[in-house]
């Protein structure tokens, strides 16, 4: 159990935890949507209230090195965790490193079920080295070892990024990538890129919201479904060519075919590795591989193949069963503790972003603590440069009817505007997404003081902070040849805020600012505003008792 907290009884009301996705606090103002947006009600949290600056990125969220940028699984993992662990990015590379995960039962199933059969491993995933769902120098060393293990074809299905790196950089990832098969397809091994796509228009869809990209994705990757090229780098050029203006993540799909046959159909006996180590957007593609009643559409011919994910995705639900590498064993998280502790918990977002407040912030479990309420508000299915307010309204009318009913002590939410819309890369979408936040926060703040509550108003990471590519030396916005900024779709580096939003301790609160304060300090700060230390492997509260 955990013990009460000596230096504060803990406000009466709820505590609430507001994560504004993609809300980084930027180096300049110029690019910063935040900035340009009219945000009367943040500025004066901001002005008013305790607020401190979090590390959200690098090792303070578990990734491999401080050139990282957070992202919404670690975040979310450390908020709800109050603890750091080595996440996939960092776990996969390790296994590389020292060989371990050749010496796994998973890889050598893969391998033997390949040999078995044709001979063919397909890999299925992100094509670039953002280190959010994947890295491409973790397929480089497979499609190796593949080969030194005597499986004579791979075929790799291309998943076009421009969302974690810059928006339109695949021929970055594909002409040397091309380059590097093209000089190891040697002596009977034949190594090439079959089909791809942009991410956000097949494939890669997460929490149920688009399953027709699912579908797109595996017409392309199974059944060889598509416009033909002779390669990937003319698809790529072809594509642009016919669709001017189209950022690589939203390119639609390509295959690689020579007479008319596409060169890499997923067929009976063959192994396939969905090589993303990210959950959220491998679990569908996933289901569509293994699931024997699946349901979600025709998949019109389902080949007999050896599965493989590099983590295992889902945990409670075995997604998939056999997997590279063993995910983070996270335990003990705030949800866990808080639900035996006896508070009732609720929990909010629209799809784009709910399983972040459940599935990651519980540890990256896919079922409910004890006492835990969760509300999932159906997102849009449209480009979010089209509709940047998103669903903050119906969240906050969410949350302001759970604060209302007065059954939950601790409540959160995530509020996807800074996020999503910073990654169209639209700099006026992504102001309009900051003022939805600050509406949403201005009708939010009053009914957490009906309720004599206390608010800590965060984010995951940045996104909305950035919307220009910085210049690697100068670190001032870098500029395309016609002078204008280079739009930027991916994270941030920077920190995020931690306000404290305490309009009943009398100013007996406060917020300390440490060189270590990080997002997996919240859950003990949350913990002692309810009145409780923190769990012994939690890291430190920021909350000051004067
Ligand atoms: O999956 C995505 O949309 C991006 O790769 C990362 O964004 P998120 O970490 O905020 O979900
Ligand atoms: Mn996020
Ligand atoms: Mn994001």
């Amino acid at each position: 159990m955990l013990q009460k907290f000596s230096a504060f009884a803990g406000v009466q009301g709820p505590v609430v935890v507001i994560v504004m996705d993609g809300y980084g606090i930027p180096e300049h103002t110029a690019g910063s949507a935040i900035d340009a947006a009219r945000k009367p009600t943040l500025d004066r949290l901001f002005a008013r209230y305790p607020n401190i600056r979090l590390r959200a990125h690098g090792t303070a969220v578990g990734m491999p090195s401080d050139d990282d940028m957070g992202n919404s699984e670690v975040g979310h993992n450390a908020i709800g965790a109050g603890q750091v662990y080595a996440q996939g990015a960092a776990l996969v590379a390790d296994a590389i490193a020292d060989g371990a995960i050749w010496q796994g039962a998973a890889w050598k199933e893969v391998v033997a079920g390949a040999r078995a059969g044709r001979g063919v491993i397909h890999f299925i995933g992100l094509f670039s080295d953002g280190n959010v769902h994947s890295h491409i120098d973790h397929l480089k060393a497979m499609v190796v070892q593949a080969r030194a293990e005597g499986v004579n074809t791979v075929r790799i299905h291309a998943l076009l990024d421009g969302r974690d790196v810059p928006e339109t950089s695949a021929l970055d990832y594909v002409v040397p990538f091309e380059a590097f098969l093209a000089e190891i397809s040697t002596g009977g091994f034949d190594a090439r890129i079959a089909s791809g796509g942009g991410r956000q228009y097949i494939t890669m869809d997460r929490y149920d919201a688009n399953w027709p990209m699912v579908e797109r994705g595996w017409r392309t990757h199974v059944l060889g479904e598509g416009p033909q090229f002779a390669n990937a780098t003319e698809a790529v050029e072809g594509l642009r060519e016919k669709h001017p203006g189209t950022i690589d993540q939203d390119l639609p799909e390509f295959v690689v075919a020579e007479g008319g046959r596409p060169i890499g159909t997923i067929e009976d006996g063959d192994s396939v590795v969905f090589y993303n180590f990210r959950g959220d957007r491998a679990i569908e593609i996933t289901r569509a591989f293994v699931d024997d009643d699946f349901d979600k559409f025709d998949r019109v011919r389902t080949p007999r193949v050896t599965y493989a994910g590099m983590l295992q995705y889902d945990g409670d639900l075995q997604l998939p069963r056999r997997f590279l590498v063993a995910p983070p064993a996270i335990t003990d998280t705030s949800g866990e503790w808080f639900g035996r502790m006896g508070l009732a918990q609720f929990a909010c977002s629209e799809t784009q972003k709910f399983g972040h407040v459940t599935y990651f912030w519980n540890g990256n479990r896919s079922g409910r603590f004890d006492g835990e309420t969760w509300q999932e508000v159906p997102s849009d299915v449209v480009p979010f440069e089209q509709r940047p307010w998103m669903k903050a309204a119906e969240i906050t009318d969410a949350m302001i009817a759970a604060l209302q009913s007065g059954r939950y002590r601790l409540l959160r939410c995530n509020y996807a505007n800074g996020d999503m819309v910073g990654h169209t890369g639209n700099f006026r979408a992504a102001t309009m997404a900051i003022e939805a936040v600050d509406l949403a926060l201005s009708r939010l703040l009053p009914a957490i003081d009906a309720a004599g509550g206390v608010a800590l108003i965060t984010a995951d990471h940045g996104n909305a902070d950035e919307m220009f590519e910085l210049d690697k030396k100068t670190r001032q916005p870098a500029l395309n040849k016609d002078g204008s900024f280079k739009a930027k779709t991916a994270h941030t580096l920077n920190p995020v805020p931690l306000i404290l939003y305490d309009n009943v301790s009398g100013g007996r609160l406060g917020l300390e600012q440490t060189e270590a304060a990080g997002l997996s300090s919240i859950a003990a700060t949350v913990a002692n505003l309810v009145g409780l230390e923190k769990h012994p492997k939690w890291d430190d509260s920021l909350l000051v008792v004067k």
